[in-house]
């Protein structure tokens, strides 16, 4: 196997670049995808979390955009806003030394749109990266922007965005751009379901496995806890406490719950911040942002940061809520234990359910988890620390659902003010816009 990115055929612009990311040598995936791609072969790329699997497409687009430069090159897609801005840092990381310049299309509102706009208007960049919604958007509304010369497409993440929930949106990309271009799907666990895959139109794509289907990497340490779900909570304090100063990542079901807990730790004196897909993306980014700073050593998070994130300073994935299934897992306890290093993962198990989930999880994997020993009664000395937080966490949740009603309530007494101002008539249809 090559030893260098330059035995890999890497140009010598590129393999500096690398070398001032600290890369010195290829990644298993890296070094067995680089050739294909540099001989112009379509690609399916499966290896574990973390293991560099954004280098290993983005190195042969900015070769082949050094070679000939132009516009629109290259269009990226991703299924989370926050892995979008990511994938283009890299792509800057790696290009921008020679005036590669790439775009982040995701949602965030008009102001997020109109900055969009204008940058693809006026500044024509060489790599797009987005999600497929906002994509479209531009697609449809941006005058002078269209991918009829794109020459290469990226799916990172591509079972996620083969599935339902991307389908039309996917479906109507590939309608636009040139059946004449290079395809790569690339993913930590990769669908094998043939129709979804004929459906991207691949050339006679060369599929590259460094992982089995269904694995975690070696340097990850994974655990479970079973507990009542009446004492789930003192479980994760006692955990979050006893690893205080280390930087953990909990996931949890719902959007509301990432917000409860991270107010319940909180009030514990532990530094959490919580993101969501219900957050504004503005708020999901600053929140993201103080993680990533150390701000805050603790991510409360949903699914939405489950897939691609690379943090390397997270050493621990709480599993507060079990994942509804293996793919899910292993995205989740991937965001640690990433580029080679150690990690730590702990799914807190509370009933039938979720232990037959976990099970399955187990099985998927072919690996049985330790369970860790904790004394039952060292954890319940935290109970009324942790009810009286719960306490406080609720009525703030409360006080702050009161006040947004309050605020909604004034906004539409001000229109009512505003009807018998203009007239009944008026009045009416404003009313009937409103519903
Ligand atoms: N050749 C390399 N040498 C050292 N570090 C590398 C190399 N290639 C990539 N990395 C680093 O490894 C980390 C993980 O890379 P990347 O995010 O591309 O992983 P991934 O395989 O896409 O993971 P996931 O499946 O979670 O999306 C990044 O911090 C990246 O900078």
């Amino acid at each position: 196997m090559a030893e260098t990115f330059k035995d890999l055929g890497v140009c010598d612009q590129l393999v500096e670049a690398c070398e001032n990311l600290g890369w010195k040598n290829p990644s298993k995936i890296q070094a067995e995808v680089i050739p294909h791609a540099l001989h112009g072969k379509d690609l399916i790329g499966l290896a574990e979390t973390g293991s560099g699997k954004t280098g290993a497409f983005a190195l042969p687009i900015l070769q082949a955009l050094l070679e000939s430069r132009q516009a629109f090159f290259a269009c990226v897609l991703s299924p989370t806003r926050e892995l979008a801005i990511q994938i283009a840092d890299q792509f800057e990381a790696l290009g921008s030394g020679f005036g590669i310049k790439s775009i982040v299309l995701v949602g965030g509102g008009e102001a997020a749109i109109m900055d969009q706009y204008i940058k693809l208007a006026r500044w024509r960049p060489h790599i797009v990266v987005g999600t497929p919604g906002q994509l479209l958007y531009h697609l449809s509304n941006t005058k002078g922007f269209s991918l009829r010369t794109l020459k290469y497409l990226v799916l990172d993440e591509a079972d996620s965005l083969l599935n339902d929930e991307f389908e039309k949106s996917i479906d109507e990309i590939l309608k636009i751009v040139p059946r004449e271009r290079r395809t790569y799907l690339f993913s930590a666990t990769m669908t094998r379901k043939v129709k979804k895959l004929r459906r991207v139109c691949l050339r006679n794509p060369v599929k590259i496995e460094v992982a089995d289907k269904y694995s975690t990497v070696d340097t990850l340490e994974q655990h479970f806890c079973f507990m009542p779900i009446m004492c789930k909570d003192c479980y994760l304090v006692y955990i979050l406490e006893k690893k205080c100063g280390i930087s953990s990542m909990v996931f949890t079901r719902t959007g509301n719950a990432t917000r409860f807990i991270a107010l319940m730790l909180r009030n514990l004196g532990l530094r959490a911040i919580s993101i969501s897909g219900k957050m504004a993306q503005p708020k999901r980014l600053e929140a993201l942002n103080q993680f990533k700073a150390g701000e805050c050593n603790i991510l409360i998070c949903t699914n939405v940061a489950s897939r691609g994130l690379d943090i390397p300073s997270v050493d621990m994935v709480i599993n507060y809520d079990i994942p509804s299934n293996p793919k899910d897992y292993i995205h989740r306890v991937g965001r640690t234990a990433r580029a080679g290093r150690p990690g730590v993962a702990i799914s807190l198990v509370t009933d039938e359910n979720e232990l037959r989930t976990f099970l399955e999880i187990e099985n998927r994997l072919g690996m049985k988890f330790p369970e860790l020993p904790f004394k039952k009664e060292k954890v319940l000395l935290l109970k009324e620390r942790v009810d009286e937080a719960k306490k406080i966490s609720r009525r703030t949740i409360k006080e702050s659902e009161d006040k947004s009603k309050n605020r909604e309530r004034d906004d539409v007494e001000d229109e009512d003010d505003m009807d018998e101002f203009l007239g009944v008539e008026n009045g009416k249809s404003k009313k009937k816009m409103r519903k």
